[in-house]
């Protein structure tokens, strides 16, 4: 028999919603926490998280708490699944009322503005005693809550953490796949919200397919190159977490970010849209430190020097299509040519 497991899920948004759910299908005791307390008392009344996920009925074996120390509190394991803007203000709370040695997996998919922080070096930052790993796939959390097959990644040095996430949120319609590039992965998960958006923009366009599978494997070729001078692997980029990810969020219209990106193309305000969504699109706020620290890396980065000139400059996007198909001829798949 599988140990039950006492967890926490931090972030009562789509995504904490459907992991804390899972877990709980699979007879684990899950506490989600979040802020607002009429959604916690629907939680445990109605077994629903309308705000989120109206159609997905949630396992009464979920609770939910609007209290951070009663939900942490004696569990082996914490799931972080609130905006990266939040995480370092979440974890110092955490860091209260966690128990020594415990796992806490970060789900977040964005930077640290100072000093371009990955959240799970935010996590150790302020857990030094925890046991951390990283989830990240092409997660679309409405088509996980809707019981359509998909796949995800645990990446820990710690094998067994994985082993135990693996078990944890395995069912028949998610399969988590581990590895132990824990870098590789979660900036894979981080930068791909970038190319979403141009992703999106190009969709209200009405692009054919020879333009979108173009942009795609050239926000690939960029990941990696960005990726090769920060020191990670990009064959991490190949799998679930990288091209996986970038597949899903470049082609739904459910990507957050690829919405942003649609409203942009159809000539709306950035701020108006962001208002409007009133979810996390974390790529926005990626753009701007990813263009940062490519500059100061000297890396070249040409789409996303061409979607921040479109978003914060008065540049057209007839301007930037202009000096991007009109740059300096280019090897294919260069990051990997010596
Ligand atoms: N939705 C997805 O499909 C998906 C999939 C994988 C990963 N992610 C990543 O997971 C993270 C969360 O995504 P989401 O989809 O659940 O976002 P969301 O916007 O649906 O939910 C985030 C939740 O966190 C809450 N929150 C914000 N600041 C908080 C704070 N200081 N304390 C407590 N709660 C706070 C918000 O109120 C909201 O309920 C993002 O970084 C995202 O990139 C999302
Ligand atoms: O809604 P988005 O754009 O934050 O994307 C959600 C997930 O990251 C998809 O894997």
């Amino acid at each position: 028999m599988t140990q039950r497991h006492q967890i926490a899920v931090l972030g009562g948004g789509s995504f904490g919603t459907v992991i804390a759910n899972i877990m709980a299908e699979n007879n684990h005791d899950v506490c989600l926490w979040l802020r607002n307390s009429e959604r916690a008392d629907e939680i445990n009344r109605d077994h629903i998280n309308s705000a989120y996920l109206p159609d997905y009925p949630l396992n009464t074996n979920l609770k939910a708490s609007t209290d951070l120390a009663e939900s942490i509190t004696g569990c082996d394991i914490v799931f972080m699944a609130v905006p990266s803007s939040s995480s370092r203000d979440v974890a110092a709370e955490v860091a209260h009322h966690i128990n020594d040695n415990a796992i806490v997996v970060s789900t977040t998919k964005g930077i640290e503005h100072d000093g371009f922080k990955l959240m799970s070096e935010v996590l150790a930052e302020e857990l030094p005693k925890a046991r951390i790993g990283v989830l990240s796939g092409p997660n679309l959390a409405k088509e996980i809550a809707a019981q359509q097959i998909a796949a995800t990644v645990i990446a820990s040095k710690d094998e067994e953490l994985n082993e135990i996430i693996q078990a944890l949120l395995h069912c028949g319609n998610f399969r988590v796949y581990a590895s132990s590039d824990v870098f590789g992965v979660e900036l894979g998960g981080a930068l791909k919200n970038v190319y979403a958006i141009m992703a999106g923009m190009a969709a209200a366009l009405g692009i054919g397919q020879n333009t979108i599978s173009m942009l795609m494997t050239r926000s690939l070729a960029e990941m990696s190159r960005f990726a090769v001078q920060k020191g990670a692997d990009p064959m991490t980029f190949l799998g679930l977490s990288g091209v996986g990810d970038l597949i899903a969020t470049c082609s739904s219209p459910l990507s957050r970010n690829y919405r942003v990106g649609y409203e942009l193309g159809h000539g709306k305000n950035l701020d108006e849209i962001v208002a409007e969504l009133g979810q996390v699109a974390e790529g926005v706020n990626t753009l701007k430190l990813l263009k940062q620290q490519a500059e100061e890396l000297g890396v070249y980065m040409p789409l996303v020097n061409g979607l921040y000139d479109i978003i914060y400059t008065p540049k057209s996007i007839n301007d930037v299509v202009g000096t991007l198909m009109f740059a300096e001829q280019s090897r294919d798949v260069e990051f990997t040519v010596k």
